[in-house]
């Protein structure tokens, strides 16, 4: 059925109105990686039907097994945004090195850093998946581009945004002028303008971490979740709920829509990979679209978007969500005593019953 909505191309022609002068290549970008999304989308719903599922039997660079759809769906954005002269170059969860385009396909003037698919680990029990990207300008436009060149902090983002495919598709998306979500309508292959300015609420009482890691953590963020824990009879004064899908767009897009608060913290677990989430293209670009809606994105210590990459797969501490909550980690990161970095099991609950502040 065709509807008085907003397409997302109509949307980002509106866009670039605001902007006389400009090419319309960042738009065009947008739409190539929004067509990979849908792809990757028809793919997902097929489950399977399509012999999709499972394992690949290889690793990732980052010695994750990789799934049979982590590949197909990085190849379906290589494929999607190599040829159109937008991008001069790409890095992707599941490239060891950036990727160089085909000799014959024109460089562009943007880098495009993307995890085709986040949370594939959810993939065969049929939970929430998603896509993320984060778009930078390329320090030599119409050149390949080095791996130094990808390594720009994301406050330099020129846009970013994630695709989540649940119970239906929705294109989460910021071009640096808030954030706007777009349903995929599947009988049309078309998305619609349907969430206008998403914000973060300023405050909540729902957390999302992975207390499996509990003894890794170290002592504010203990504290933290201790104090949560504790509810009407803790500091905090009040009960808070809990939830955890493993699925980090899964998660940014439930903060993004109604709240909370989302933790993984650097911990003691892996100590030289500072983090879980990727800097690049997990945690930039949803630091991005959080900050965009009103929220906050920490590593704890420092905004996470002034964080200066020095690998294209680091990992990052990485702690984003409602204003209000956030600050009070970021203040507990600073405070005498609970700032170093001991690991977690010498903490205790020594903190717990604090006055709250
Ligand atoms: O299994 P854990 O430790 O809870 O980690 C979950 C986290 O890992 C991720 O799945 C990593 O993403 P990938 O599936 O792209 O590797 C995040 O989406 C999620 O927040
Ligand atoms: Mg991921
Ligand atoms: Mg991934």
């Amino acid at each position: 059925m065709i509807t008085d909505r907003t397409t997302l191309a109509r949307f980002l022609i509106e866009e670039r109105r605001r902007h006389p002068g400009s090419s319309g290549e960042l738009n065009a970008l947008i739409l190539d990686v929004a067509l990979a999304c849908k792809a990757i989308s028809g793919r997902i719903a097929s489950g399977a039907l399509s012999d999709i599922l499972g394992k690949a039997g290889a690793e990732n660079v980052q010695g994750e097994q990789q799934q049979k759809l982590d590949l197909l769906a990085n190849d379906i954005v290589l494929r999607a945004t190599e040829w159109g002269g937008q991008v001069a170059g790409m890095v992707s969860e599941e490239l060891a090195e950036p990727y160089v385009l085909p000799a014959a396909f024109p460089r562009g003037k943007y880098l495009l850093a993307f995890d085709p698919l986040d949370g594939s680990s959810n993939i065969d029990v049929n939970v929430s998946v998603g896509s993320i990207f984060s778009i930078l300008r390329a320090p030599t436009p119409g050149a390949d581009p080095s791996a130094a060149d990808f390594l720009q902090p994301g406050v330099q983002q020129v846009a970013a945004g994630y695709a989540i495919y649940g119970p239906s598709t929705l294109l989460v998306l910021s071009v640096g002028r808030g954030v706007h979500g777009f349903t995929l309508d599947p009988e049309l292959g078309e998305f619609f303008w349907t969430h206008p300015d998403i914000t973060v609420p300023t405050s909540t009482s729902e957390f999302a971490v992975n207390s499996s890691n509990r003894r890794f953590w170290e002592r504010p963020v203990g504290r933290y979740i201790d104090e949560c824990l504790a509810g009407v009879a803790g500091p905090r004064r009040k009960d808070f709920n809990m939830r955890w899908v493993a699925s980090l767009v899964a998660e940014a897009h439930r903060i993004l829509t109604r709240g909370g608060v989302f933790l993984y913290p650097r911990d003691t677990k892996t100590p030289d990979m500072r983090g879980r989430l990727r800097l690049l293209y997990e945690a930039n670009p949803i630091a991005f679209l959080v900050e965009q809606a009103g929220g906050l994105a920490t590593t704890g210590r420092m905004p996470v978007l002034d964080v200066q990459p020095t690998d294209l797969h680091q990992r990052v501490g990485f702690i984003f969500g409602c204003r209000e909550e956030v600050e009070r980690i970021v203040r507990y990161h600073h405070e005498p005593g609970d700032a170093d970095d001991a690991s977690y099991p010498l903490y205790g609950l020594r903190g717990l019953y604090r006055a709250a502040t």
